[in-house]
């Protein structure tokens, strides 16, 4: 089954509204109606931008979509700074990330949690991406693939074939984000192969053909091309280059198949 690559740029917590949106029309100005036939590309800025890149991409019928970095697990009520997938759905969001490594680090989430945001985002109509990966000591004692697919079981525990079918998943290795230090691409095809034998265990053989995998960790114009190359790999999931305008519309180009903006 032919999937289509997608490019989500993750701003993390970077850029004001007023940023955000000269950002969305560099990277809409360079990259041009023609490459979205063969990428999708999305920017996931900080919440308090959203409202600006929606008005932005809509009112100038942007071909670019938009998501959240984060969900709750509520509906509504006593949850101080909390937002939930019903506010994200009604400002047009497409994607939410969902369990990345700094989320699961800094603010202690499991995989319970993880889980019980990726229902909260399907409820909502929201595509959940949904993050895992190891870390430095789980790479070097060789024990990546079992670790990986232990966190996507426990992330995706008790959906449906069908809930599986509107996920994207992203292996980030956590010893590769934010550090220049990218996986190879066989090490990233390695786990990404692996991610997509287990969806056909936890869903079934044509969901796990039409699941989207991307990589992330330190994800550049240069290294992107060999990257989404891989068999199972299906795009990337940016940080650091994903603020760059440039660097983030040449990248999207090359998993397009090119030519360079
Ligand atoms: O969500 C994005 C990843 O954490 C990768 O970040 P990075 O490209 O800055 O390494």
């Amino acid at each position: 089954m032919a999937r289509k690559p997608l490019i989500a740029g993750n701003w993390k917590m970077n850029l004001n509204h007023l940023e955000a949106i000269s950002l969305v029309q560099k990277i809409a100005f360079s990259l041009p109606a023609k490459y979205f036939d063969k990428v999708d590309v999305t920017v996931i800025p900080p919440f308090t931008d959203i409202r600006s890149v929606q008005t932005l991409i809509e009112g100038d019928k942007l071909l670019l979509t938009f998501g959240a970095q984060d969900v709750s697990t509520h509906d509504s009520g006593a949850y101080t700074g909390e937002i939930s997938g019903g506010m994200l759905a009604k400002l047009g969001c497409t994607f939410v990330v969902v369990g990345h490594s700094e989320r699961r680090t800094l603010h202690s989430e499991d995989d319970a949690t993880v889980l019980a945001k990726t229902k909260a985002a399907l409820k909502h109509g929201l595509t959940p991406i949904v993050c895992i990966g190891e870390g430095l000591n789980i790479r070097e004692a060789g024990e990546h693939v079992s670790y990986n697919v232990a966190q996507l079981r426990a992330s995706l525990e008790g959906l449906s074939a069908e809930d599986i079918s509107k996920i994207v998943i992203a292996y980030e290795p956590v010893w590769a984000i934010g550090t220049g230090k990218v996986a190879s691409a066989a090490d990233a095809q390695e786990v990404c192969a692996a991610i997509r034998e287990e969806l056909q265990t936890l869903a079934s053989a044509d969901v796990a053909a039409g699941v989207r995998i991307l990589y992330g960790g330190s994800v550049n114009a240069k290294n992107v091309g060999e990257i989404v190359a891989q068999n199972d790999v299906d795009g990337a999931l940016v940080g650091g280059a994903s603020l760059k305008a440039d660097e983030f519309a040449t990248l999207s180009a090359i998993a397009a198949g090119g030519p360079l903006p």
